[in-house]
């Protein structure tokens, strides 16, 4: 098995140097691997002794096997071939990628959209399994998502029972309201924080419910396990990469461009986006991940390739990935100076979500009114550069982005909707790809990237404020925000909450505007009064120069 961590680029290789003597120097490599919690520093000890149980899932994994491959034989033998995951970031980020890697069907729900929760729904319901995921159990979405299916399986007279099937910590709020139920629990290990879980039974479960070989894909991390601690850059992959980001960081290359594209693995970067940004973006430092755009030679880009050509490149099976990365992260949260396992300010958008629910009580929320309509586009929030139509709008945002910062794109939609539209029947596959694209929010970013040499992202709420939003908020101030959100048509109740899904999706969005706003960022909220018509005219606006 090829597993290795090579510098396609000399002044990586020249920054990373000094950082690698210094990290031996220190014996960081034997000391990490060892699962020393002192490495980050005193503040981050207490934590970090609870955090470091991922350095040994390839191996400690394996104990899951059976009571996984017995629950995965007792779904399969009840006909429940439609495996649903709800979780949010760390709980399903990867195992959408163990999935599309193995080419075994998954349907992933983070997300707090209406239509996409209902395509899920209509699909298969009689021989869906739903696994329930989340490690603080307590996780709003994952809480909506779990009463809409058993509400589901009910009306359909259906036993949610024989249905549901939890993963979460020991002893969390969600394991008590399984055993009220009756679900089955895999209790995943607590020393794993949530965006190092992928070997965990948060990756397993899902994987093996959907058929994705797990022991295999653990038996690639335990090569790579082999590797990590030597001390010496040419054996240790994990030091190999973790000391380039972190040195890159520190002379000042920040953006961490993700590319896979000759990478047989399919989705690695949006799971690495989590892990590197919510590791490392907080304090006013950080790396920025980009997934999903191309090199613009900027003087501030780091380009890792996966399994490609990069500045670096990483090469190996997904199970070794998975473990170099996150080993290369804790390196570069050492060498950057910052705690890589906690995410302080995930929490301020959550808790204004709360906040503007409870203050809306059943009337409408405060979503404020629009500075400008642009056909079936509405724009919320200051106008930049007093633009006066849409595509000034998006201009002045592009313009606006400082020079060391970023645009991130925040998409509170339905990311399937795209696949939705119909096709004409003896379209060619280059033809429907172009449809797709035509009506997919997220051509918007290659849209506007080819207009700066600032890097654009592009999230999906609330799927990104469990990855990225952490870098936004904690990371260096620089960032300018453009959030879309759309009517909702067909809502779904949430039984037993006093909130629909349309509702808490603009709410979330309100309240992560709201924590931006608060440290002076730019946030620009263009509403989609129609969502098709909508994302067209915001395609097209984006075009215009
Ligand atoms: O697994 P859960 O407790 O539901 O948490 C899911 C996600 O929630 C939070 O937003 C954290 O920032 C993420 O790191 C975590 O992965």
């Amino acid at each position: 098995m090829d597993i290795s961590v090579t510098y396609g680029d000399e002044e990586v290789a020249a920054a990373a140097e000094p950082a690698l003597r210094k990290l031996v120097g220190d014996g960081v490599p034997q000391a990490l691997a060892a699962g020393d919690p002192s490495l980050w520093g005193p503040e981050a000890k207490e934590e970090a002794k609870i955090r470091l149980g991922w350095l040994k899932l390839p191996a400690a994994s394996r104990e899951l096997l059976p009571e996984i491959t017995a629950l995965a034989e007792r779904v399969r033998a009840a006909g429940l071939d439609h495996v649903v995951l709800a979780g949010m970031g760390g709980s399903s980020l990867a195992s959408e990628v163990i999935c599309a890697t193995f080419d075994v069907p998954l349907t992933v729900l983070d997300t707090t959209d209406p239509g996409q929760l209902r395509r899920a729904l209509a699909d298969r319901l009689e021989r869906t399994v739903v696994v329930v995921s989340s490690k603080s159990g307590t996780t709003i979405e994952t809480d909506a998502h779990l009463r809409i299916y058993e509400q589901a399986f009910r009306d359909a007279g259906i036993d949610p029972a024989g249905r549901v099937v939890v993963v979460t910590d020991p002893g969390s709020p969600l394991e008590q309201v399984a055993a009220e139920a009756g679900y089955p629990v895999v209790r995943a290990d607590p020393h794993v924080g949530g965006r190092y879980s992928a070997l965990s039974a948060f990756g397993l479960v899902p994987s093996a419910l959907a058929g994705a070989d797990v022991a295999r894909l653990l038996g690639q991390a335990e090569e790579a396990r082999a590797l990590l601690g030597s001390g010496s850059a040419q054996d240790d992959p994990g030091l190999a990469l973790g000391a380039a980001i972190g040195a890159a960081a520190l002379a000042g290359r920040d953006k961490l461009l993700l590319d896979d594209s000759l990478s047989p693995i399919n989705g690695l970067p949006d799971w690495a986006e989590q892990l590197i940004a919510e590791s490392t973006g907080k304090q006013g430092r950080g790396v920025l991940p980009v997934a999903g755009i191309d090199p613009t030679g900027a003087p501030d880009e780091l380009v890792v390739g996966i399994d490609t050509d990069g500045d670096v490149e990483v090469r190996g099976p997904l199970g070794a990935q998975f473990l170099i990365w996150e080993y290369a992260t804790a390196v570069a949260g050492r060498l950057l100076g910052v705690n890589p396992f906690d995410q302080p300010n995930v929490t301020e958008s959550k808790e204004n979500t709360a906040r503007i629910l409870a203050a809306a009580g059943a009337g409408p929320l405060p979503a404020g009114a629009p500075a400008l309509v642009d056909g079936p586009v509405e724009v919320y929030g200051e106008l930049p550069g007093n633009a006066t139509d849409l595509p000034g709008v998006l201009t002045a945002l592009l313009s606006d982005i400082p020079s060391r910062g970023y645009l991130a794109v925040l998409a509170y939609l339905d990311r399937d909707a795209a696949f939705d539209v119909p096709v004409p029947e003896d379209a060619s596959f280059e033809e429907i790809t172009d449809i797709w694209a035509a009506h997919d929010p997220a051509s918007l970013q290659g849209l506007l990237s080819i207009r700066t040499d600032r890097p654009v992202t592009f999230g999906w709420g609330p799927r990104f404020l469990h990855s990225t939003g952490q870098y936004h908020k904690g990371g260096p101030q620089n960032g300018v925000f453009l959030q879309i959100t759309g009517a909702v048509g067909d809502d779904v109740e949430v039984p037993g909450r006093p909130y629909t899904l349309g509702r808490l999706q603009l709410a979330q969005a309100l309240g992560d505007r709201d924590a931006l706003h608060q440290r002076g960022r730019p946030v620009v909220r263009l509403h989609l009064t129609d969502r098709e018509a909508g994302v067209r005219h915001l395609l097209t606006a984006a075009r215009e120069v």
